[in-house]
């Protein structure tokens, strides 16, 4: 499923009325239809399954101003809707809405939010044909219009779509403001007005949805946070833009769920297997995480890429360590890595003079286990030459590298060998991204060339990473993420709700599944351990990272199911017991 931007939606929707000649007024046609039907659903939903339909002797009309009679009262007590119409298009939605609600049987007016003489093209054309069929229109243009909400059993926002630009003017926001205030049950056409269509940042004036009718394709902007939360249940109505015309024109934005997975992914999500394979044919993958204090983020990740169907699964640690992974599962290989005495023979002369001095800090992470920088005597981490890593990661079919790995003098140093000397398919997770995160030339570090790399970081991580604030981050997770990609070379997984998968080549896979039930301590070295075992099998290096993601929310999701306690008490460990 595609999810395009104002301007992606714009020239999709010129190319169907130039190019292939679908007049606008279809297209229109057809949003207005699907509007309807999503009003009749949730009126159906609220008033017990009979589609809130007036009797068939109500004429339907309503006039939700000062004056009424008799009959339309009682029309009122059962469905009655209100339609916010703005001046563009999507306010031409609403009028087309509204006389299919009519026809239904429904109640309706049309409250507009500019004199009726302002409205231009299909818009005036559907607003001409709902006057001709009954539908009254009452004038909002001027603020304080006396509308009665209270006679109303829901509201359609129709004011602002994908052409709105900055915060809405007056009326509008004023409509806005009291359409939440009615706390009436609100169907967005196309997006909730007040949202920004491409970000999903929202403005003080925003509709809040029950649900919203997105037309044709997803907007950005409705699977990014708040945006998402503003729009409610979203669905995607085919009004008439055939979707090879998105693939056509390259919109590189997918949206990943359980419907759309495997034509987003162009992969089985279930990963069916051919009778004859062998372990040999699912990869061998090599997991560098875990130390004293965290030897949990270890365990989590391992135990994720055992689950995820690797044929092995190797867990490299500090030899002095092993004996802390003996609770470790038994299909789990240890692969225990010799600790030097000697502090710092990978490194060079300036880096092992610069070891004996705290290293430069932006912003703090963990360095809480016996490898920690404070240590004179190096061990854990700290004694493990970075070549030998690399080196054993060079006969695996993929490594993990971060969980819980602790932070020590010149980790930076030690990070940067193995990120240039690791040669097979990478994943950077938890600590190591801070490690990069403190390196002042980070982009200068070479990988070997044609190496697929993955970094799962956090919107905190990512914040180190890029010397930003988090805030900003979260502004435009998609933008951010799609730059940082394209600009490192990398796959860039932005992990928070609706992860967002981001590929060099600039394509981006947006994940639907999850709960909030998920941030917990561990469910982050649950997802690289499995995005590290579906790229040991063999996946490319996005559609490994993206099917992770979606795989992981929905196991999150079944095991949120499963606790008797809901999603608050989800362990990361219930998530790898659902994979
Ligand atoms: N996807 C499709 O192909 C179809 C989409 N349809 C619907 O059309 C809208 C987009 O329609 P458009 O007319 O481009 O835009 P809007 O309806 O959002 O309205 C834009 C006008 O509103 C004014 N405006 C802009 N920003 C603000 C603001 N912040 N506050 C108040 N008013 C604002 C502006 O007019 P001005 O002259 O006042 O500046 C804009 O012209 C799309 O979302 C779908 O719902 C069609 O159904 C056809 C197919
Ligand atoms: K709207």
């Amino acid at each position: 499923m595609f999810v395009v931007t104002s301007e992606e939606m714009r020239r999709l929707d010129r190319l169907t009325i130039e190019d292939i000649g679908i007049p606008a007024m279809v297209l229109m046609e057809n949003a207005g239809r699907a509007i309807a039907q999503e009003v009749l659903r949730v009126a159906a939903v609220r008033g017990g399954g009979d589609g809130g339909l007036v009797s068939a002797e109500s004429d339907g009309r309503s006039q939700g101003v000062e004056h009424s009679s008799n009959a339309v009262d009682s029309a009122h007590r059962r469905e009655c809707w209100l339609v916010l119409a703005g001046k563009g298009n999507n306010g031409g939605d609403g009028f087309a809405a509204a006389r299919h609600l009519m026809e239904a049987g429904l109640a309706v007016d049309v409250a507009l939010a500019v004199p009726a003489a302002e409205l231009e093209g299909v818009a005036a054309a559907q607003a001409a044909i709902a006057a001709r069929f009954g539908v009254p229109c009452l004038d909002a243009s001027a603020s304080g219009v006396p509308l009665r909400w209270e006679r109303y059993s829901g509201i359609v926002d129709a004011l602002l779509g994908t052409g709105a630009a900055g915060p809405p003017r007056e009326p509008y926001a004023a409509l806005i403001r009291a359409a939440n205030a009615s706390g009436l049950p609100i169907v967005a056409a196309d997006i909730p007005s007040g949202m920004d269509a491409d970000t999903g940042a929202v403005h003080a004036a925003c509709i809040r949805a029950i649900s919203t009718v997105a037309l044709a394709f997803l907007k950005r902007g409705l699977v990014q946070h708040p945006g998402a939360e503003y729009a409610g249940q979203v669905t995607v109505a085919p009004i008439g833009i055939p979707t090879s015309l998105a693939r056509g024109e390259n919109v590189p934005v997918r949206y990943v769920n359980a419907q759309t997975a495997a034509a987003a992914l162009g992969i089985d999500p279930h990963r069916s297997r051919a009778a004859d394979t062998h372990k040999g044919t699912y990869g061998h993958v090599l997991v560098a995480a875990g130390s004293a204090s965290m030897i949990g983020a270890g365990l989590l990740s391992a135990g994720a890429a055992l689950r995820g169907g690797s044929g092995l699964v190797s867990w490299a640690l500090p030899a002095s360590l092993s004996p802390l992974a003996v609770n470790r599962p038994p299909e789990l290989m240890l692969a225990p890595l010799a600790e030097s005495p000697l502090p710092s023979h990978h490194l060079t002369p300036d880096q092992a003079a610069a070891a004996t001095s705290p290293p430069r800090s932006r912003f703090t992470a963990a360095a809480d286990s016996p490898d920690s920088r404070s240590s004179a005597v190096p061990a854990g981490w700290a004694a493990v030459p970075p070549q030998a890593l690399a080196g054993l990661a060079a006969s695996r079919s993929a490594m993990l590298i971060g969980p819980g790995l602790g932070r020590w003098a010149c980790d930076t140093a030690w990070l940067r060998r193995v990120w240039e000397e690791t040669r097979c398919p990478l994943v950077v997770d938890a600590d190591a991204l801070n490690m990069a995160a403190e390196a002042t030339d980070f982009s200068a570090w070479k990988a070997p060339e044609g190496r697929p790399t993955i970094l799962t970081p956090h919107p905190g991580e990512m914040s180190r990473l890029l010397g930003i604030p988090t805030a900003q981050i979260q502004q435009d997770r998609i933008g951010t993420a799609i730059r940082y990609a394209k600009e490192h070379g990398v796959v860039l997984v932005l992990k928070g709700a609706c992860t967002v998968t981001a590929l060099p080549d600039g394509r981006v896979y947006i994940n639907g599944t999850g709960n909030p039930g998920m941030a917990t301590g561990g469910a982050g070295d649950v997802l690289a351990g499995l995005i590290v075992s579906l790229l040991g099998q063999g996946l490319p290096a996005g559609e490994a990272a993206a099917l992770g993601v979606y795989l992981h929310g929905a196991a999150g999701d079944r095991a949120a199911q499963l606790r008797p306690g809901g999603p608050a008490s989800l362990l990361a460990g219930d998530i790898i017991a659902q994979l």
